[in-house]
């Protein structure tokens, strides 16, 4: 894919529906009796990956591509069907932490695996907690990765724990309450800063019993959980890619309709702000329990930042667009405390540092993030997404502003999570 300097972008649009919800919608569906409705769900190759594993396992889902709607047949908490193969979740972190939190409940073996990056990514930090609650799960070639083997409960039900998570991670979180739904008893899931909380908030609107206590979640097993209508919002780390395209490209001005700003979402709004971007979020609503708004951004001159702590589980998957945006505002920008960034599809830190860098963009790699000079005009290069789709997006957005041309290698990835993702830029750009 060829990007050259273009713009300005214009217009309303919107953005494909939010994947962390869809993922959870199909696999709370399944768990509810009857039928769950959901609007706007992503059709990307991630959420595919769920559905495609659910069928598997007896649960009949309609899928309406062109509408973006798909209708999940749930057969309640002990309605999956014995596999007869292995389970594929492709590139998906999110499907392989939580369904393997389902999978240690049910009373047939499982084995589940996904693609090579998948097999690389650390899934000890799933075993650890699954193993205290007496899961019989372990890694079939003991590295901690996958694939995983999984039986049903060494006894019969899971032991309800208190786990204590070292990581702020909502794959990890998530994985843990949806077993303790097979538990005998509460599970309390503690982090050290609070994550995307849309489990918390879908598994009580299905009728399940969930508290939250500070950053402590506790639910309760066996719940009676009923199919529900849900209206998927757009998705917030697919708008931040618009929202930086226009920041940086001058004479833009787009309004992204329905977006999610869940506030354990919402870093990236709060980024921009600090760097002095000209957002407003207008026509607030809450539907399903997450708030949605449309986001009106203005091209704006930008300004470095800093940004660690707390806020970075509220933007993990926005920082290599922060990136971007950081290499065009004045001034120097500082990431930190984002070492989760080298365990996702690629090493994100490497890959954005070492393609920004081959852009003649001002930057430096630190353990657990990254150091940024803004200001250095970007030439075009040959970009290597290494398959990871964030990073891929991340670039064609540099591309509008480089000099000369941007070539993007291998990028259907972005299909992953924002299928059409070229074609929209271009139709934004293309409405002066
Ligand atoms: O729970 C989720 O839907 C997700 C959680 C995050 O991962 P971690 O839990 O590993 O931080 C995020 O990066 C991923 O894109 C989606
Ligand atoms: C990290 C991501 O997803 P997952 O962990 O589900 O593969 C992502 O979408 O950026």
């Amino acid at each position: 894919m060829i990007i050259k300097k273009n713009g300005p972008l214009k217009g309303n649009l919107s953005v494909p529906g939010d994947k962390s919800i869809s993922h959870r919608a199909v696999m709370l569906g399944a768990l509810a009796k009857g039928k769950t409705e959901i609007d706007n769900f992503l059709m990307g190759e991630d959420c595919l990956s769920t559905i495609s594993c659910f069928r598997k396992m007896g649960i009949h889902i309609e899928q309406d591509i062109r509408n973006r709607k798909v209708i999940v047949f749930g057969e309640g908490l002990d309605g999956l069907k014995a596999l007869t193969e292995i389970l594929d979740v492709g590139n998906s972190g999110t499907t392989i932490r939580l369904l393997s939190g389902i999978l240690c409940g049910q009373n047939f073996s499982s084995v589940i695996t996904g693609d090579t990056s998948i097999q690389k990514r650390p899934m000890g930090r799933i075993l650890t907690p699954l193993q205290q609650m007496e899961a019989d799960i372990e890694s079939v070639n003991n590295n901690n990765c996958a694939p995983l083997r999984i039986n049903g409960p060494k006894n019969q039900r899971l032991k309800g724990i208190h786990y204590k998570s070292p990581i702020a991670s909502a794959q990890v979180k998530s994985c843990v309450l949806l077993a303790g739904l097979y538990a005998d008893g509460e599970t309390h899931v503690t982090e050290p800063a609070v994550s995307r909380n849309h489990t918390e908030i879908m598994l009580s609107y299905f009728g399940g019993d969930v508290k939250v206590t500070g950053s402590t979640v506790c639910v309760k097993p066996r719940p009676k959980l009923s199919g529900k209508k849900i209206n998927v919002p757009g998705d917030i780390s697919s708008a931040a890619f618009l929202m930086a395209a226009a920041l940086i490209v001058p004479n833009s001005e787009i309004l992204i309709e329905n977006v999610g700003i869940n506030p354990t979402r919402d870093g990236i709004l709060k980024v921009c702000s600090m760097m002095g971007a000209d957002i407003k979020l207008l026509n607030i609503k809450k539907d399903g329990g997450e708030p949605a708004a449309d986001i009106l951004v203005r091209h704006s001159s930008l300004r470095g930042t800093e940004i660690g702590g707390d806020l970075i589980p509220t933007l993990i998957d926005e920082i290599p667009i922060i990136a971007i945006l950081a290499c065009f505002a004045d001034g120097k920008t500082v990431i930190k405390d984002a070492q989760e960034l080298r365990v996702k599809e690629s090493d994100r830190i490497e890959a954005m540092v070492k393609n920004l860098s081959a852009m003649g963009a001002d930057v430096e790699a630190t353990e657990d993030g990254m150091i940024i000079n803004g200001g250095k005009p970007l030439r075009g290069a040959v970009i290597d997404p290494k398959f990871d789709h964030r990073i891929a997006m991340s670039f064609a957005v540099a591309g509008l502003m480089a000099d000369g041309e941007t070539e993007i290698l291998n990028p259907e990835c972005v299909n992953i999570s924002f299928p059409g993702f070229f074609e929209k830029v271009s139709g934004t750009v293309n409405k002066m």
